[in-house]
């Protein structure tokens, strides 16, 4: 299978003015498959930023490698069909949100019949195509993440990195965002992206690394961290909304509950028409964090 993207032994020292040295990375190996959604997560301070900034070029690794699709960072062609949005993203205040997304094709050498059209359907699935026309100076924090988010899908990526995503946006915003991204999943896309919520982690990888103090201290699964919470997740599929589940893509549902909620819910699932389309314990990424990040303990497996 092809390596979207592939570390090896990345290490980065940052320097400051009084020749003071920081390590936020330290030979850390890792590879992300063609097509998988991968979660990376770690404390304030980890090295997560310090990682995208190397695939996206900004910075250059002290030693060790770092290549997409088998093209070294340094090459920028590696970066081509990249969709990227950063933590803070900047965007050009002067520009609008039409004028950004037409940019990105263009750089990245996307062929569609009609660039407009295809930049006004992004710009309406991030409900931002009434301001398709103004200047971004006016915009708030949410619609800029909104810009960037749908200028990262417009190219129509290969690869999407994404340092905190949902970061700047309310509650609905995240619930659209999240649905788009499990979307580009589903089609077959990859995702490279940083979080400190741990449930969009949880909903959105098919693996995640915890990193800390630099060191990648493990790589899992999230089945592997199935059992020790006490919870079940419940999946479904219907037309109904049931209080108390959460609608994933198209009529999926999903909850965690208590073990002794089980069967009432399922009653309740039942008398609503819904199909069950999955019973599992619910998964611990809080657990792993915690576990891995306050015991400090030692680096288990990297792949
Ligand atoms: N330009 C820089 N100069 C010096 N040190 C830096 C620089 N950028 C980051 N660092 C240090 O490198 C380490 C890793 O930082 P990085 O921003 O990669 O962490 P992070 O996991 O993204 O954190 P956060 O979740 O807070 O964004 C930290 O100790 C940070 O203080």
């Amino acid at each position: 299978m092809t390596c979207a993207i592939a570390l090896e032994g990345l290490t980065k020292h940052y320097r400051d003015r009084k020749k003071q040295s920081t390590k936020a990375l330290d030979n850390v190996t890792l590879s992300v498959n063609q097509g998988e959604a991968f979660g990376f997560i770690g404390p304030n301070g980890a090295g997560k930023s310090t990682t995208i900034k190397i695939l996206t070029g900004i910075i250059s690794p002290s030693s060790g490698k770092a290549s997409m699709f088998g093209t070294d960072v340094s090459d920028h062609h590696a970066r081509l069909g990249m969709g990227y949005v950063p933590e803070n993203p900047y965007l050009y205040d002067y520009l609008t949100p039409l004028e950004v997304l037409k940019m990105g094709v263009s750089l990245h050498k996307l062929k569609v019949d009609n660039t407009e059209k295809h930049c006004m359907k992004w710009l309406e699935r991030f409900s931002i195509a009434h301001v398709a026309n103004k200047r971004i100076r006016s915009f708030s924090k949410g619609m800029t993440q909104r810009t960037v988010l749908a200028h990262a899908l417009a190219i129509q990526p290969r690869l999407l990195i994404l340092d905190e995503p949902l970061s700047g946006l309310d509650p609905i915003g995240r619930k659209e965002v999240v649905d788009v991204l499990m979307e580009y999943r589903h089609q077959g896309g990859t995702i490279f992206f940083s979080s400190h919520v741990l449930h969009d982690v949880e909903r959105l990888a098919d693996r995640f690394g915890l990193i800390h103090k630099g060191v990648l201290r493990t790589v899992q699964e999230p089945h592997e961290l199935v059992g020790d919470t006490g919870k079940v997740l419940v999946r479904s599929m219907g037309t109904q909304a049931i209080e108390g589940m959460e609608k994933d893509v198209g009529e999926r549902w999903s909850t965690n509950i208590e073990r002794d909620q089980l069967w009432p819910l399922l009653e309740q699932l039942r008398a609503a028409d819904h199909q069950i389309v999955e019973i599992k314990p619910a998964l611990t990424l809080e657990g792993a964090f915690v576990k891995y990040v306050t015991e400090d303990i030692q680096p288990n497996r990297a792949s």
